[in-house]
């Protein structure tokens, strides 16, 4: 399972790369048009009134932009950006480091934010809310509260799962931006930005492929091209074609609507092993030796989304739509292309 296409193990390597790939505007940034719209707004009246932006929580499967619309939050305001995570803010006083380096109107990135430990949260309330800190300082007869003022600031925090936050930090997030996955022309030209900057030529049909089996995530649709030029480098093609790429997604491991191994095998589990559910998403976990978060978060959303999943009081269950199509890709070769 090494190749797999969507392990969070292979991700590092393509940070880099993925760093390269970024838009840094707002008009670069493709798709999400409410979203952007919006945001468009918002940025524009803190302008004006010369304030710090409210603080907006951007929340959405992996993939789908989340930190690259913080950056490009910042660079729009023309304003700093400091970065950390939820996981990375230990105690309170790890935060009051990071609060008091801000200058006035920068803006905090906090990813994972669902990660924060509770004592941190709790001291961001009154930091978000009319910025300043209370934090003890020294132990035991010696210790005494401590007021600090903080400069006006935007948190942007970002989450894969807005349902895991509580409802006090919730909502002191003024602007609250759900990234939804992209539709297939977004992503058409997603894959033809990412080739430019390559410098590898794809023939139209090839790019409207790799957008239908992205998953709707510009992350994967980068990360299949990348793979695709490989193959198309070493049949030293000028143009990446249509052949080649089916050829890549086959071996790959991507089917027609892009899912792979694992969703197959979340899916013939519910259906073949369980009866079609309801089944805790714990029980299917378990059986396919896979970690329930990664189910959580990268792969049930998308299958919900394709109407192949369904969550339910009682447990995860198979629609009618995904016993077709299961059953079709068992009786013949699974991930046969339409080549
Ligand atoms: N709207 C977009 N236009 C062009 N490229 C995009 C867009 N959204 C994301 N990308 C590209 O997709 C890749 C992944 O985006 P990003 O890292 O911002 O996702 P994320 O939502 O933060 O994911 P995670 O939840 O895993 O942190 C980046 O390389 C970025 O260049
Ligand atoms: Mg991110």
């Amino acid at each position: 399972m090494d190749d797999r296409i969507l392990d969070d193990a292979q991700m590092n390597d393509e940070e880099n790369a993925e760093m390269s790939l970024r838009p840094e505007l707002l008009d670069q940034y493709i798709g999400q048009d409410t979203l952007k719209d919006n945001l468009k707004i918002f940025i524009e009246a803190a302008r004006i009134r010369e304030e710090a932006l409210d603080h907006v929580i951007l929340h959405g499967p992996p993939g789908l932009g989340k930190t690259t619309l913080s950056n490009i939050i910042a660079s729009e305001l023309g304003v700093n950006i400091r970065t950390t995570s939820g996981p990375a803010i230990e105690r309170a006083g790890d935060l009051a480091a990071i609060l008091s380096s801000l200058d006035a109107g920068d803006v905090l990135f906090i990813d994972e934010i669902h990660r924060l430990p509770r004592a941190v949260e709790e001291v961001l309330y009154s930091a978000m809310e009319d910025f300043f800190l209370d934090v003890v300082i020294g132990k035991g007869e010696e210790a005494r509260n401590i007021r600090i003022d903080l400069p006006p600031f935007t948190l942007v925090g970002a989450t894969t799962r807005f349902g895991s936050l509580s409802a006090p930090l919730r909502d002191r997030f003024g602007v609250q931006l759900r990234l939804e996955y992209y539709d297939v022309d977004s992503l058409i030209t997603i894959v033809n930005r990412t080739a430019e900057i390559f410098e590898v030529a794809i023939d139209p049909d090839s790019a409207l492929e790799l957008a239908k089996r992205s998953r709707g995530t510009p992350r994967i649709a980068n990360r299949l091209l990348r793979r695709v030029r490989d193959f198309s480098i070493v049949k030293q093609e000028a143009s990446i074609t249509l052949g080649t790429t089916h050829h890549a997604l086959k071996v790959l491991e991507v089917d027609g609507l892009g899912l792979d191994p694992v969703d197959h095998r979340i899916m013939t589990t519910i259906i073949e092993t369980y009866g079609g559910g309801p089944v805790g998403l714990e029980t299917v976990a378990v059986s396919i030796g896979e970690e329930v978060v990664t189910l959580l978060d990268v792969y049930e959303p998308y299958l919900i989304q394709q109407g192949f999943l369904e969550r339910t009081p009682r447990g995860r269950k198979a629609t009618a739509k995904s016993l077709d199509y299961f059953k079709s890709h068992r009786e013949i070769d699974i991930f046969r292309n339409e080549e």
